[in-house]
């Protein structure tokens, strides 16, 4: 079954929350560990183990039986890898165990602000994060106090954008239904009892909340699921980097004796999410009239962007991305060669299906180069071509949000309409689809089957524990240096680089409780006493210099 996200009151592990003004509870609350230690009436690990043997005793028989039949109905071999000889299994080590097998599946998404009060302070969480905002060692200590300038400077823009698409995000309400349809869909398939958690990076039900959630309830098999098709070091690779943390700092509750989990890291190019994505996307083309068919249509997928660097420092997102866009194109083509919905009327064969691919990246912030080329750039080049019949597909993004219902809805569909594209249409993200659902449940029984994937290995895999990128601070200050002030109108693209209008009213109003917030003077007073500060404290190797400038820089206006 899907357990409902604690409520914004849940505690939380370093975030800052608009509900209480202030940095929330240490992390993990002692709950479970107090209850389990007055149970047992010894430390936790002692009293889990205990309680995990006794369960397991009383039950195991019960357990195998139901688990033995799910295993004939899928003709799965629990206890065997299909891969790797020996390697063992999720499944294997759970439910060969003498315990039950007592399955969870984490849903790890990034999350959005509710109301408009939560924006700064979700913004805060956001830059407060080293793999959002990678410094080098050095000056890892200026990581909160640069959120708190940044959040501050974009919340205004953030907070009218929310306020387009009714004030909040949708992300938690969708994963929350697609949390539901998966636990639906294992229970369908067998594997009744199995609970679906959603843990958010940046705001509620943040994955500390999830994580505690996980061990009240004594799970022992634990499938961890990022909901990012394709993986990037700012994305899941920062979500694996909170699970990893907290893995090593409790081995006695998260240690594979206890709670047996397996990452599976990315999906970009299951079958079952290439088609669903196919499927949207022939269905959007067949919408077209015949004639706007023979003209010919263009599909650009739009993508999250991420600053080049994190490709140069071994992020594997570029390559995902641009692997399942080839697949879904492909995908399209066959639909369209079977006679399917898009297919140009009058012709047979892929080729003749009058439908062309682009690949372009999104929602760039901040002055740094970003994967190109940007959507904005890439529309009026199709428009230049004569481009009439454009489809956006939303190819990062697995359910709606700020990015597709307002950077993508309204800023790029007026540059398009602008630049002369006549017949617009945007393929819906996936959200519960019921192709991509079943998959998601089949990704988890795959998950059991297979030799685990620990947090820290997927982690490592994915080089999340690289260094950031040569050079990168210095070309982000270089690029902040080089910004033009504040009291211009914001581009017509959006988040592209530069200061927007609203940029220069910094103070953003809104609840948060974040460092930073306040009156302008506060600020720019706050701002000079870092200034001051980190140049005092690097002057001596020049560091120092180019934080201090980025202070300044900011207080002037700038907006990240
Ligand atoms: C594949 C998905 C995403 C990647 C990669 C990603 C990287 C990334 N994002 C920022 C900065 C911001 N992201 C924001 C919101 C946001 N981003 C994603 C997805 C990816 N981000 C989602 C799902 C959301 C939440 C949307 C919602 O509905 O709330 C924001 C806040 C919104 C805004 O002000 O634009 C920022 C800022 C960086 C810097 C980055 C890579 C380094
Ligand atoms: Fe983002």
């Amino acid at each position: 079954w899907f357990v409902a996200p604690p409520t914004s009151a849940a505690s939380s592990h370093r975030h800052f929350d608009s509900t209480t003004s202030r940095a929330s509870s240490p992390p993990f609350s002692s709950t479970a560990q107090r209850r389990r230690r007055n149970a047992a009436g010894g430390d936790a690990a002692d009293a889990s183990t205990t309680s995990g043997n006794i369960r397991g005793r009383r039950r195991a028989a019960a357990a195998r039986t139901s688990h033995r039949m799910v295993a004939s109905s899928r003709n799965w071999e629990w206890g065997r890898a299909k891969s790797s000889g020996d390697a063992p299994t999720p499944a294997a080590q759970a439910f060969g165990s003498d315990q039950e097998l007592k399955l969870g599946v984490l849903l790890l998404n990034l999350g959005g602000p509710e109301r408009p009060e939560d924006v700064q302070p979700f913004l805060f969480n956001l830059f407060a994060d080293p793999d959002i905002i990678r410094l080098p060692k050095l000056v890892q200590w200026l990581q909160n106090p640069i959120a708190a300038v940044l959040a501050a400077r974009r919340a205004p823009q953030s907070k009218s954008a929310y306020e387009s698409i009714g004030g909040g995000s949708p992300i938690v309400s969708w994963t929350n239904a697609q949390a539901k349809g998966i636990a639906s869909q294992l229970e369908a398939k067998g594997l009744s009892g199995t609970k679906c958690y959603v843990g958010m990076r940046y705001w509620h039900p943040f994955t500390e909340a999830a994580l505690e959630a996980v061990e009240d309830d004594e799970i022992n098999a634990l499938v961890i699921l990022p909901l990012y098709p394709q993986f990037s070091i700012s994305t899941s690779g920062s979500s694996l980097r909170i699970l990893n943390e907290e893995f090593t700092r409790r081995p006695e509750q998260w240690g594979h004796k206890n709670v047996v989990h397996t990452v599976v890291p990315s999906y970009h190019d299951r079958p079952g999410y290439v088609n669903a994505m196919a499927s949207l996307i022939a269905r959007e083309v067949a919408e077209y009239t015949p004639e706007q068919r023979m003209q010919g249509v263009q599909v650009l997928f739009s993508a999250h962007g991420v600053p080049k660097s994190y490709i140069d420092a071994g992020d594997p997102y570029k390559a995902q991305i641009e692997s399942c866009v080839k697949l879904i194109s492909e995908k399209v083509d066959g639909i369209n060669a079977e006679g399917g919905p898009g297919a140009k009327p009058g012709s047979s064969g892929a080729a003749a299906g009058g439908v062309t691919y682009h690949l372009s990246y999104q929602s760039r912030v901040g002055p740094v180069e970003w994967l190109q080329p940007y959507t904005d750039a890439k529309i009026h080049e199709l428009a230049d071509n004569g481009c009439k019949n454009l489809v956006v597909v939303p190819v990062s993004f697995v359910s709606e949000h700020i990015e597709t219902l307002e950077e993508i809805d309204m800023e790029y569909r007026e540059v398009a309409e602008e630049a002369g594209i006549t017949n617009w249409r945007r393929v819906p993200a996936l959200n519960t689809d019921p192709a991509f659902i079943e998959d998601m449940a089949d990704m988890v029984v795959e998950a059991l089957a297979l030799p685990t994937l620990t947090v820290s290995e997927a982690f490592t895999r994915n080089n999340c524990d690289r260094k950031e990128a040569e050079g990168f601070l210095e070309k982000a200050l270089d690029g902040m240096y080089g910004m033009p002030k504040t009291g211009g109108k914001p581009p017509k693209s959006g988040k592209v680089g530069g200061a927007g209008a609203a940029g220069a009213n910094a103070s953003s109003g809104g609840g948060g409780g974040a460092d930073g917030e306040g009156s302008g003077d506060k600020r720019k007073e706050a701002a000079r006493v870092l200034s001051t500060l980190s140049g005092a404290a690097f002057a001596a190797d020049g560091v120092g210099r180019e934080i201090a400038g980025l202070f300044t820089a900011t207080s002037d206006g700038i907006f990240f």
